[in-house]
């Protein structure tokens, strides 16, 4: 296997936080990276999760939209033109783009499965040889997260996201296991393209880490587009004659039968999407005296970022830590001083369903046990003329939470018709700690959507607003 060649980072991982992290600790510097992948550079997120999904539920949204704005006439989904704008964005699964941005930033980028292999050391599997490599600062893993899969579903071949953000034949009955993310924006989606979709969720609602009112909202939706939403909906079993790997997005078998809560629910694809755990498997933490459940008693040379790291497995999230930390170690191994990051940063989320969940900070719940008193704010979607203007059936509702001893919102959740475009003025607010007082000379352009804010401050306590607050009730 010769002499380890050696880099300051060794990455493993190319998705998007393999790449930040490469990039942030490497741009002005002399210190060097390589990036260690074994399918395509830009990771799950490029092909398979966040640009397919959105990239085929964009073009759905408008043709709704437009349905509900007179005005228009003839706005109508072309479902082969709305896979193939899938394919573009996912570049025919092609990463030459992203390689070539990576060589062009001075990343080296190897492909192949890499694991570690000893202390700083990571072993390169690559199609005709064995590449060794060693890291003068940090072994990065940035490997990302796998879906978990139940046990009463393994032997029938189900669909994962890949498949439904892949999909080329759509089955005529599919059934969806759960009711989080996944779920509910890949429910939009085949139901759109023509699938008679029945959502099975094993919770009392749907997307059970948001607002309440946000899973009401998203639920009312999704029914009357003609979803079949069951809630507390277990499935004791399920079978399937012929079930086999027919390939990404195609229909892996015959009918499924899945037995519900007693009922009998029989389907031609079934789509598991029952959440996602890290990817730490397989990647060589024996040979360091490691293992998955004790990863976080690790060595310091040795950093994960990313949904491998149990963290928010959001893109932007994995991005903004990968982003942080590059630019700490580049810091380090340079011996200058460390850019110093927030201990606590909110976390904004964009649910794309129609109408959309965004959301950042606290939901009520969790301020209420974080904070001693807490003030709520919720309005209608339509109590502003800018958010109504947008669809004429618009339904919504906004919602800030604020801590009343410092006057900070908390938490924020907008949902309705371009929730997503909301939610970064939210994000400013509660990263910046900026009070309520001051939230109300930050003026809306009228009429925009973002008279929300109006609305919701003027549904604040005087006390608050004025900026008199103290710690009072
Ligand atoms: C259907 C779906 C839709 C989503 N939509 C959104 C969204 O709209 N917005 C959002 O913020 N998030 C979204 N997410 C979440 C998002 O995809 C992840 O948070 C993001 O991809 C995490 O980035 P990452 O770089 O940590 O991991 P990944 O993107 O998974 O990349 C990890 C990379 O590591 C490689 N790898 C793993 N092990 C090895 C190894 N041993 N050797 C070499 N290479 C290896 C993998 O091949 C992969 O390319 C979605 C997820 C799904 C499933
Ligand atoms: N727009 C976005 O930002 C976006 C889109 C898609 C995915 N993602 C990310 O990907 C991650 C994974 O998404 P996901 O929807 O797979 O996970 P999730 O954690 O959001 O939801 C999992 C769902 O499956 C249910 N569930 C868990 N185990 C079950 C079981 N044994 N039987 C039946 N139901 C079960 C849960 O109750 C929950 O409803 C999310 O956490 C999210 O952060 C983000």
């Amino acid at each position: 296997m010769g002499t380890p060649e050696v880099f300051d980072f060794v990455v493993i991982g190319a998705g998007p936080v393999g790449e930040n992290f490469a990039q942030y600790a490497t741009e002005g510097t002399d210190l060097t990276a390589v990036l260690i992948e074994q399918e395509l550079v830009g990771g799950e997120c490029s092909y398979w999760a966040c640009m397919p999904s959105k990239a085929l539920l964009r073009p759905i949204e408008v043709e709704t939209t437009a349905q509900h704005l007179p005005g228009v006439r003839g706005a109508e989904l072309d479902p082969e033109a709305l896979l193939a704008r899938r394919d573009d964005w996912v570049s025919h699964y092609d990463d030459t783009g992203q390689v070539d941005w990576a060589e062009g930033a001075g990343i080296r980028v190897i492909r192949g499965v890499g694991r570690l292999s000893g202390e700083r050391q990571v072993t390169v599997e690559t199609a005709d040889r064995m590449v060794v490599l060693e890291a003068r600062q940090a072994v990065v893993l940035a490997t990302g997260s796998e879906a978990v899969v139940p046990e009463v579903y393994a032997a029938s071949a189900p669909w994962g996201s890949r498949d439904a953000t892949g999909v080329r034949e759509v089955p005529a009955r599919l059934a969806i296991v759960g009711g989080g993310v996944v779920a509910c924006e890949a429910a939009v989606w085949m139901n759109a393209l023509g699938s008679e979709v029945t959502m099975l969720v094993r919770g009392d609602r749907l997307l059970p880490r948001t607002e309440p009112f946000a899973s009401d909202l998203v639920r009312d939706a999704l029914v009357d587009s003609g979803i079949d939403v069951r809630l507390e909906a277990d499935v004791s079993e399920c079978r399937r004659d012929d079930a086999r790997d027919a390939g990404v997005g195609r229909i892996h078998g015959g009918e499924v039968q899945l037995t519900v809560a007693g009922d009998e629910v029989v389907v031609d694809e079934l789509l598991v999407a029952t959440g996602r755990q890290p990817r730490l498997a397989d990647v060589g933490l024996e040979t360091v005296g490691l293992e998955p459940r004790g990863i976080a008693d690790r060595p310091d040379w040795l950093v994960l970022v990313g949904d491998v790291s149990g963290e928010a497995p959001l893109t932007h999230w994995g991005k903004y830590r990968a982003r942080v930390l590059g630019e700490q170690l580049a810091a380090r191994a340079e011996g200058r001083p460390e850019p110093v990051a927030p201990d606590e940063v909110p976390v904004p989320q964009v649910v794309f369903t129609d109408p959309q969940v965004a959301s950042v900070g606290l939901t009520e719940e969790a301020a209420r046990k974080a904070c001693a008193n807490v003030v709520v704010a919720k309005v209608d979607w339509s109590s502003a003329g800018g958010a109504a203007l947008l669809r004429d059936d618009a339904t919504g509702a906004a919602q800030i939470v604020v801590d009343r001893a410092s006057g900070c919102v908390v938490g924020a959740t907008f949902v309705g018709s371009g929730a997503g475009e909301l939610i970064h003025a939210a994000t400013i607010a509660v990263a910046g700690r900026v009070p309520v007082h001051v939230l109300r000379h930050a003026v809306p352009s009228y009429p925009t959507a973002s008279e929300l804010w109006l609305r919701l401050l003027e549904s604040l306590p005087q006390d608050l607003r004025r900026g008199t607050v103290g710690a009072q009730d």
